[in-house]
């Protein structure tokens, strides 16, 4: 009993996932994943817009280690605020197989990004998606920019496909590696190839320190159908979108399965079958070799690469 209570119609992870048929690389990283609490250790923080079910360090490196993976970035959870504590306690149980993305404010310190640094943490998150934060101004945000710059650290950042034109010279003015969410959170009922996903593929090409997550088909999907029940053809419509990303920018696109899945209130994928979904939208395997393996161990574990 942790005292907090799941916002209603919220669905908990998949217990019990499948084993991928498709068996990953050696050295895969899970590059978007999340720990929840539990609440009565980590308490969700007050400002937070939504409630989740609990999901632990234990659970994730579980996961983990049943789809074959080897390593996680944790990225720090909205429902967390900007107490990093639950995120930074998972990193330092992962004896080095967990590097972190944090969320701060702007009064950091030297010392407290220091010490982030040294838990394992490699970016700061800016969210600009308004059901989950209220956005910080963004002269703000590149103060935190110059906190974290000396360490090297990159910027995520989470907004949906609409708010693009209106971000995107805020963001080609921050002087690190960018990082996107969600492939940017494109209308997978468009077309492909039609002007809008153009525009975030035009904002790629803007410099070549722009990194995309090819994550979150099951948030992204109109049609259909979810990976459950040994689905062979989840989420075809969001194949396409990816895919491009993946074949214009094999070298700085990542993949992450999501879990625990924050905010799905339609289904909760089976995760072994997120991993089956890869060969789709990298069809070759040096293309899944980059996207599993490579890219994220140059950005997240330089000295191993
Ligand atoms: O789309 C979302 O609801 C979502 C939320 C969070 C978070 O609350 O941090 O993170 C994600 O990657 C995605």
């Amino acid at each position: 009993m942790t005292g907090f209570e799941k916002t209603p119609g919220w669905l908990d992870w998949y217990a019990g996932p499948s084993r991928p048929e498709f068996r990953l690389p050696e050295g895969a990283v899970d590059a978007h994943c999340h720990v929840f609490g539990p609440g009565e250790e980590f308490p969700y923080a007050p400002e937070r817009k939504y409630t989740p079910c609990d999901a632990s360090k234990d659970q994730l490196f579980a996961l983990r280690d049943h789809l074959g993976l080897t390593r996680n970035v944790v990225v720090q959870a909205t429902c967390h605020g900007a107490d990093n504590t639950a995120m930074v306690d998972a990193l330092r149980a992962s004896g080095g197989r967990a590097r972190g993305v944090a969320t701060l404010r702007r009064d950091v310190t030297d010392a407290e990004v220091r010490e982030l640094h040294e838990a394992g943490v490699r970016g700061v998150r800016f969210n600009f998606v308004r059901r989950l934060v209220d956005a910080a101004p963004q002269q703000d945000l590149l103060d935190i920019v110059e906190r974290i710059a000396p360490y090297g650290w990159h910027v995520v950042v989470y907004f949906e496909a609409a708010d693009l034109p209106d971000l995107r010279d805020f963001f080609l003015s921050i002087p690190v590696p960018l990082v996107i969410d969600h492939m940017g959170r494109p209308d997978t009922a468009k077309d492909p190839d039609g002007p809008d996903f153009e525009a975030f593929l035009d904002f790629l090409r803007a410099r070549p320190d722009i990194w995309c997550k090819v994550t979150c088909p099951e948030r992204l999907t109109v049609s259909g159908p979810p990976a459950l029940d040994g689905e062979r053809r989840a989420y075809r419509d969001v194949v396409p979108f990816a895919r491009r990303v993946v074949e214009e920018f094999p070298d700085r696109v990542l993949w992450g399965t999501d879990w625990p899945h924050p905010n799905l209130t339609d289904h909760m994928p089976d995760d072994g079958l997120l991993v089956d979904f890869v060969p789709h939208i990298a069809p070759t395997p040096e293309l899944r070799r980059r996207l599993l393996v490579d890219n994220p161990t140059r950005l997240y574990w330089p000295e191993a690469d």
